[in-house]
C-alpha cells in the first residue's frame, strides 16, 4: 500500500547555497596516460574560470617521478588568465612543492593525508605521523605567506589497500590538519566504496572536530553513489563538494578508482533542488566536451551528454 506524501515525515532542509570546488585539472588529469599539454590544461582552466567557479584545483606539485602529468604546473599557473576571486589550489606533499607553488603564484596550498597508513605508503612514500610532520613546515610556511591552506584526508570511506578505515581514524586526522591551521579539510572517497549512512556516520564524528561548514565533499564515483553521498552529505550540513567536469579522474595510487563525481552532474542535481552554486551548467558542460574531444572519448557525466544532445537535436 502506498503511503501518501503528506504523512511521511518532513526531510531534512537543505542549504540554500553551497560552493562547488573544480577538481578536473588536478585530480581529474593526473592519472591520464596521454601527456596533455599545458595549452590545453590552460584552456580548460580558462573555460572553467568563465564558468563561474571560486575555486579551482589547477596543479599538483609533487615529484614528476611520481605524477608525471602534473610536471607541466608551473607553466600551467603562469599561463591561466585569473579572474579576480577566483582562487587556483595546488597539492603540495613537501616544502620543495612549496617553493614552486608560492613561485606560481598558487592562492591555496593543499596538504594531502590519508586515514589509512598503507595508502599513505603508497601515495606519498611516508606514514601518516611523518606526512604531519612534513606538512608541519609546509603550513606554517603558507601562514607566513598568507595563503589559504586546506587539508585532505584520503580514502576517509575504504582503502584499496586495507579495507574498512575506522569513523575514528578519519577524525584523528582532521584534528591532525585542523592543528596545523588548514582553513578547510576535504573528507576524501578516494574509491568511491562509501554509501549515504556511512558518509553521514563520518561527517558526524568529523565535525567534532572541525566544523561542518568547513569540511568537504570529495566523492569519486566508482561504484555510482557519489550523487546519493552529496544528497546524504548536505542533509548533514555539508556545504562544500569537489566535482571534475566530464567526470575525469582516478588516483595513481588507488587502482581500479573511477574519476570523481562529475560537475555537470552536481550541478544539475543542485538546480533541481534550488540550491546556489554561482555557476553557469552550459559553460561546464562545454568544458566538458572540450577536454574529452582532447582525449578522444565522451564525457564521463549523464547530465553533461544529456544536456548536450538538446543543444545539437
Ligand atoms: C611526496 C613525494 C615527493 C615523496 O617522494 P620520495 O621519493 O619519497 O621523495 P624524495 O624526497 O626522496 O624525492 C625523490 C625525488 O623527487 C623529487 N621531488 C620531491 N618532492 C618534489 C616536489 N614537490 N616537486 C618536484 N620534485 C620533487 C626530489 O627532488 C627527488 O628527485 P631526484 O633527486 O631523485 O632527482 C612523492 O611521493 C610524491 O610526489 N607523491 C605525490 C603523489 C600524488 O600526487 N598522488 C596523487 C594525488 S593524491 C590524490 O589524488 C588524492 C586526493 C587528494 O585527490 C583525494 C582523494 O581522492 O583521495
Amino acid at each position: 500500500m502506498p503511503v501518501a506524501l503528506s504523512a511521511l515525515p518532513a526531510l531534512p532542509a537543505l542549504p540554500k547555497r553551497v560552493k562547488i570546488i573544480e577538481v578536473g585539472p588536478r585530480d581529474g588529469l593526473q592519472n591520464e596516460p596521454q601527456t596533455i599539454p599545458a595549452d590545453i590544461k590552460i584552456t580548460l582552466v580558462d573555460m572553467l574560470t568563465q564558468a563561474g567557479f571560486a575555486n579551482i584545483e589547477a596543479a599538483a606539485f609533487v615529484s614528476p617521478k611520481w605524477v608525471p602529468q602534473m610536471a607541466t604546473s608551473s607553466e600551467v599557473m603562469h599561463g591561466i588568465r585569473r579572474k579576480p576571486g577566483t582562487l587556483y589550489s595546488a597539492l603540495v606533499p613537501n616544502q620543495k612543492g612549496f617553493d614552486a607553488a608560492l613561485e606560481a603564484g598558487v592562492d591555496e596550498i593543499v596538504i594531502f593525508g590519508a586515514a589509512s597508513e598503507a595508502f599513505s605508503q603508497k601515495n606519498i612514500n611516508c606514514s601518516i605521523a611523518e606526512s604531519i610532520a612534513r606538512f608541519r613546515d609546509v603550513a606554517q610556511a603558507a601562514k607566513e605567506q598568507k595563503l589559504r591552506l586546506r587539508g585532505a584526508v584520503s580514502c576517509a570511506l575504504g582503502c584499496p589497500y586495507q579495507g574498512e578505515v575506522a569513523a575514528d581514524s578519519v577524525a584523528d586526522v582532521v584534528a591532525r590538519l585542523r592543528d596545523l591551521g588548514c582553513d578547510e579539510i576535504d573528507i576524501a572517497d578516494t574509491i568511491g566504496v562509501g554509501t549515504p549512512r556511512k558518509v553521514q556516520t563520518i561527517f558526524e564524528r568529523a565535525s567534532k572536530e572541525f566544523p561542518i561548514e568547513r569540511l568537504s565533499g570529495h566523492f569519486h564515483d566508482t561504484y555510482g553513489q557519489a550523487l546519493a553521498n552529496i544528497y546524504a552529505s548536505l542533509e548533514v550540513g555539508v556545504l562544500i563538494f569537489h566535482a571534475s567536469v566530464a567526470g575525469l579522474g582516478g588516483c595513481p595510487y588507488a587502482k581500479g578508482a573511477t574519476g570523481n563525481v562529475a560537475t555537470e552532474d552536481v550541478l544539475y542535481l543542485m538546480n533541481g533542488l534550488g540550491i546556489e552554486t554561482g555557476i553557469d551548467l552550459a559553460q561546464v558542460v562545454k568544458a566538458g566536451q572540450y577536454i574529452s574531444q582532447h582525449l578522444g572519448r565522451l564525457p564521463a557525466s549523464r547530465a553533461g551528454n544529456a544536456l548536450a544532445a538538446r543543444v545539437q537535436a
